[in-house]
């Protein structure tokens, strides 16, 4: 029976039925901690439930991992390094990643079902994010085998070199908003360098990389990757605080971001911080408005907008402005809200019901200030939906530069516009917020789209497209949008240092 014949009893029922047996069939049978290759309690024995954000539902119960659980992790990790790892070759190491890779690609369906489940992104969107995650695995399979040192000329009686050689063990923290996707960007270069890895991931949505990692046990040498599941407070802090871990690599909020750099402060750890943006995008009279519309859909709409790239404000020149905004309001309108395993679903629910009232709060304050609604602002107009974290595509007009919901990071569907008729002036705001994450130009003149992406102060540009995330692309921020580079080949290089060696000869 097509959605459109159903009544809403009806359809609240499939999307239940369809949620409890993907649940009965996809969630992992190991929810518990993956220390040297084993599935073991955590120290304290206590868990915590992860809720799927489209029914409510619990999926599973994980464990609540702490201090003592990081201590055994970082442990068991140093031991793999010391007694396996280290030995294993670069080619060796690049077979055990292009196994991950080909598992992936060989498991994508149910690792995006189960993504879906447990973060609400649409299923043709979870899709994308696995083949991704295959794919960057097969990168960092090959960069491992492209990692050279240099040799510097010197005087007549001495030759320098340098080598690259890992840390040793490293703490990684991922997000809720890409959960599989995150941990292959952490996880792929890491292990390309020589590392073994102590993982935490959010708390919001454990479940894919545990299923990940019961399948590639077979695959992986014990302790090389180590998962501690837990609350940011009692798993992530103690991981960003450990002495014997030699970098930390955080992707999160700036303000959690700041904490982990104060605590690697302490040990003089590395460190690598991919935090929050608020992302301009620029729109030039002679765009293309069919195009710019796309490009727009995807830069705040793609992933509920629970994206760090995410484009949140919009600046469009006045000669196109009120055809654009027609255009995109029409498209947003079009996009379709509905339950996220359906493939016809573009957008999906947020991944907590906190999340919703921390994008409410926002889209509270553009009201206050009297700013326009062109599309949304609220909760979908959909009883079948009542029951998940749902929030309607929105886009505002006329509303403050200075505004908190434009100063902020929102990471919801939450768009922005400003008209421009002045390019520094434009750039002079699109440059006013504290982030420096990503930015977009939209305009069929590239030579404008180069000097424009000068100007702005974003670790990464896209021209007439956006949220384009090949492996090999590196990926970072900006001011207080991060430090260091994630994936592309930079990312290597972050997890390793340089050793120089001098050589005497006559
Ligand atoms: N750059 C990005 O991609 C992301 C940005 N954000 C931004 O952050 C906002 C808040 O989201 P939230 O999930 O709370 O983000 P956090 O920064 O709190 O969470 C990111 C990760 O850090 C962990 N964590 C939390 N506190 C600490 C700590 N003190 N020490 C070490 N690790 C910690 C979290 O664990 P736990 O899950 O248990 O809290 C999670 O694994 C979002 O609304 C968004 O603006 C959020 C996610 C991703
Ligand atoms: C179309 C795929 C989008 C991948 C986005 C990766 C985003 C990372 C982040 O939010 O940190």
């Amino acid at each position: 029976m097509s959605t459109e014949s159903q009544t809403t009893e009806e359809r609240q029922d499939a999307i239940e039925q369809r949620h409890t047996e993907a649940a009965e069939e996809l969630v992992p049978d190991n929810l518990k901690l993956y220390i040297g290759g084993e599935w073991v309690d955590s120290a304290s024995g206590e868990t915590f439930e992860t809720r799927d954000p489209t029914t409510g539902e619990v999926l599973g119960e994980a464990q609540a991992g702490n201090s003592e659980d990081i201590d055994r992790a970082v442990e068991t990790a140093w031991d793999a390094y010391d007694e396996t790892w280290s030995d294993y070759s670069a080619a060796e190491r690049q077979r055990v990643l292009a196994q991950l890779g080909n598992y992936v690609e060989e498991n994508a369906e149910d690792l995006a079902r189960l993504e879906t489940l447990d973060n609400g992104k649409p299923i043709s969107e979870a899709r994308v994010d696995m083949q991704l995650v295959a794919d960057h695995y097969h990168y960092f399979a090959a960069a491992a085998r492209t990692h050279e040192g240099r040799t510097i000329p010197s005087d007549e009686t001495s030759q320098i070199e340098t080598v690259r050689e890992p840390y040793g063990v490293v703490g990684q923290i991922i997000p809720w908003n890409f959960p599989l996707l995150m941990s292959a960007w952490k996880l792929g270069p890491a292990l390309a360098a020589g590392n073994c890895s102590v993982l935490k991931p959010a708390e919001e949505t454990p479940l894919t990389v545990l299923k990940f990692l019961e399948g590639v046990d077979d695959i992986l040498p014990d302790g090389v990757v180590n998962l501690v599941t837990g609350f940011g407070r009692e798993a992530g802090e103690p991981l960003s605080q450990h002495p014997d871990i030699r970098k930390i690599a955080f992707t999160g909020s700036t303000e959690v971001g700041r904490s982990i750099m104060a605590n690697a402060a302490e040990n003089i750890h590395d460190i690598t911080l991919e935090l929050g943006g608020k992302s301009p995008v620029v729109v030039f009279p002679d765009a293309d408005i069919e195009t710019a519309v796309d490009v727009m859909v995807t830069s705040i709409y793609h992933n509920t907008g629970e994206c760090c790239s995410a484009g949140s404000r919009l600046f469009v020149h006045s000669d196109v402005k009120d055809e654009f905004l027609e255009g995109l309001s029409a498209a947003a309108e079009d996009l379709v809200i509905d339950d996220p395993l359906l493939d016809e679903t573009t957008l999906g629910p947020k991944v907590t019901d906190e999340q919703v009232q921390r994008t409410m709060e926002y889209i509270q304050e553009a009201q206050d200030a009297d700013a326009e609604f062109v599309t949304g602002g609220g909760a979908p107009d959909d009883e079948a939906l009542a029951d998940g974290n749902f929030v309607a595509p929105t886009l505002i007009d006329d509303i403050d530069h200075d505004n908190p919901a434009v100063q902020e990071e929102i990471f919801g569907p939450v768009l922005e516009s400003f008209e421009w008729d002045d390019y520094d002036e434009m750039m002079e705001q699109a440059n006013d917020v504290d982030y420096g994450l990503a930015a977009g130009v939209i305009t069929s003149d590239l030579g404008k789209a180069y000097d424009t992406a000068k100007d702005l102060e974003a670790g990464n540009v896209w021209i007439n497209q956006y949220n384009d995330f090949p492996a090999g692309m590196p990926f970072g921020g900006y001011k207080e949008s991060g430090i260091g580079r994630e994936i592309g080949f930079e990312a290597v290089e972050h997890y390793t240092q340089t050793k120089t060696i001098s050589i005497a000869h006559d």
